[in-house]
């Protein structure tokens, strides 16, 4: 069956105002609010994923070229299982959490102190072009988990994944959920409305414009942005794992994943073999060229075409793999260059497109220290070495996750936390954390009337005696000196003693228990 993908059309600018005060106003009726509902509405999200899949992998295809294999294992699959998923867990995450001790000390026990999950309100998410359908219905999964109204902003650059978004959303609520279309004019209208919460992911530059806006009404903002993410090779790697797996992260979606890496830094004994197998995973990969395969997408636009195109231009290194492009098709092969600094174009930029650079480097620490000196706060890491080297990795440089001897396959499962650190990202999501994301976690508690009378101390007018014997029962001494050693007083003594040398009231259960066992043992034997 030919998929039917209506022709891209923008949102008139004049509707804006309309679109999010109608979303405003369905979430000011409160319905969303009903767990019944906000499930109904994301059984009719996977429906319609599922109905609209040869709209999906059409609109991809036409945007990307992107596989059937990639559109269906990342995007159409991937959502799927975020709905079904988020359907199973959804009730339990909604649900008051009992706040208790040693949170809720005990003086405040009666209070019934709990947590309760609110919808944040009416939100706004605005996606990238890259994974367009997934990317921006995500963390709409969240935003319907969590009981929020929400109007999706797909990118322009994908104008058929924009339009299939269109057919999905209108199955869902028509007043609680709608799509806007369009590029700059159209966020800008979207960013002169009243949002409850956005969660915008693209670049850096684009983020920053969106949170300076957002902050003029202090609208709180989630960002998934992008990076220039290293990935670290030394001696003790198994050089073929890490070019094929490497690889792979460089030519999915022809590398146009903020996650992938940006470059290489290996030890320069192994650079020679590092090259070789890459090269070798490259030829597995694509026996015919890469241009010949038909698994590997396209860049975006012509745009973005120049854009990759100027850094391989201007960088001062030599090509080790790849390196050919056509223009007409917008292809470009996966490309790897070798370069002697850190101020190299391929170093200093975020490539965003199937290229990378590979640095040599003398030790481990010299690693670091670029690393940390291209960009401190990268999205992602990947390490391939010792246990130990890797575990050195993770403790000096931060990233928003870190993949050890893979490519980003901490990202590869969508039910756990994702999200950046610093300049690459705020706020995460995926499973759980969609759902919190979405959600204002609002304490309450409850004072009963009978308790009046213990209370009866905090009322003016104030007396300091009775202050003292409340501070004498309810403040903790403090078990450090001032040099901050800890001072073990009789406290720690006693209960060594009493848990039998640990500290735990389980252990210590345990431990008394095999004596008790013992004694009785060794009293029967005796007896007998
Ligand atoms: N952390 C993450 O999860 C991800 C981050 N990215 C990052 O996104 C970038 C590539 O995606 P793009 O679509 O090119 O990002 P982009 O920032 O150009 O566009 C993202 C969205 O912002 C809108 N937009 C563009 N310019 C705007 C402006 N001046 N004012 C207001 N709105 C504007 C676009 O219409 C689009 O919907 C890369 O830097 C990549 O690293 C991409 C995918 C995932
Ligand atoms: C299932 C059985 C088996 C086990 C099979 C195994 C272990 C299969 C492993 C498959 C793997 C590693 C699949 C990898 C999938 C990668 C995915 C889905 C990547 C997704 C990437 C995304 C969504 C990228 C997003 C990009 C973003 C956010 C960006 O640009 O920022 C046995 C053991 C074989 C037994 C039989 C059954």
């Amino acid at each position: 069956m030919a998929a039917d993908i209506p022709a891209f059309e923008a949102t008139a600018l004049e509707a804006i105002p309309q679109i999010a005060s109608t979303a405003r106003g369905a979430f000011r009726t409160h319905r969303t609010k009903n767990m019944q509902w906000r499930q109904v509405q994301l059984r009719k999200l996977y429906w319609a994923i599922e109905d609209y899949t040869p709209q999906i992998l059409a609109a991809l295809k036409q945007d990307l070229r992107k596989s059937d294999f990639e559109a269906t294992l990342m995007e159409i699959d991937w959502l799927k299982k975020d709905c079904l998923f988020m359907l199973d867990n959804m009730e339990r995450y909604a649900k008051d959490e009992k706040l208790r001790a040693p949170e809720v000390p005990w003086t405040f026990s009666f209070m019934n102190f709990r947590t309760r999950k609110e919808p944040m309100g009416t939100v706004l998410i605005i996606g990238p072009y890259n994974f367009p359908v997934q990317l921006l219905l995500a963390p709409f999964v969240g935003a319907i988990a969590a009981g929020c109204t929400a109007v999706l902003k797909p990118s322009e650059l994908t104008p058929a994944s924009a339009m299939v978004v269109n057919l999905i959303i209108s199955r869902l609520d028509p007043t609680a959920f709608q799509v806007v279309n369009g590029g700059i004019a159209e966020t800008n209208a979207l960013m002169e409305e009243k949002w409850d919460k956005i969660f915008f992911t693209g670049s850096t530059t684009v983020g920053t414009i969106i949170t300076k806006k957002a902050a003029e009404t202090l609208t709180p903002v989630v960002l998934e942005l992008g990076g220039r993410n290293p990935a670290f090779i030394t001696k003790n790697a198994n050089l073929a794992l890490a070019a094929r797996r490497l690889l792979w992260g460089k030519t999915v979606n022809s590398g146009q994943v903020c996650l992938s890496q940006n470059y290489v830094l290996i030890d320069k004994d192994i650079v020679q073999p590092f090259i070789e197998a890459l090269n070798k995973a490259y030829k597995g990969m694509f026996p015919n060229g890469a241009k010949a395969s038909p698994d590997l997408a396209r860049i975006v636009n012509q745009r973005h075409f120049h854009r990759i195109k100027k850094m391989l231009d201007e960088t001062d290194g030599k090509i080790v793999m790849g390196g050919g492009m056509d223009e007409s098709e917008n292809f470009i092969e996966p490309t790897a260059v070798l370069v002697s600094s850190v101020k190299d174009s391929m170093m200093q930029e975020e490539s965003f497109g199937p290229i990378f650079s590979i640095y040599p480097v003398n030790s481990l620490d010299e690693a670091l220290n670029v690393a940390n000196l291209v960009h401190r706060t990268p999205l992602s890491l990947f390490s391939f070495g010792s246990k130990a080297e890797n575990q050195r990795v993770l403790n000096e440089m931060t990233s928003g996750g870190a993949t050890l001897n893979d490519a980003f396959s901490h990202a590869s499962i969508n039910t756990v936390p994702f999200g950046g650190v610093g300049d690459s990202g705020w706020g995460a999501y995926h499973g759980k954390a969609s759902f919190d994301c979405f959600s204002h976690f609002r304490t309450i508690s409850e004072t009963p009337a009978w308790a009046e009378k213990l209370m009866a101390v905090r009322y003016m007018p104030f007396d300091m005696g009775k202050l003292r014997i409340m501070s004498k029962l309810t403040v903790k001494k403090p078990n450090f000196d001032r040099s901050g050693k800890v001072v073990k007083g009789v406290g720690y003594w006693a209960s060594l003693v009493c848990g039998l040398g640990g500290k735990s009231a389980k252990g210590a259960f345990v431990r008394w228990a095999v004596v008790f066992l013992a004694h009785y043992i060794y009293t029967n034997r005796y007896q007998n």
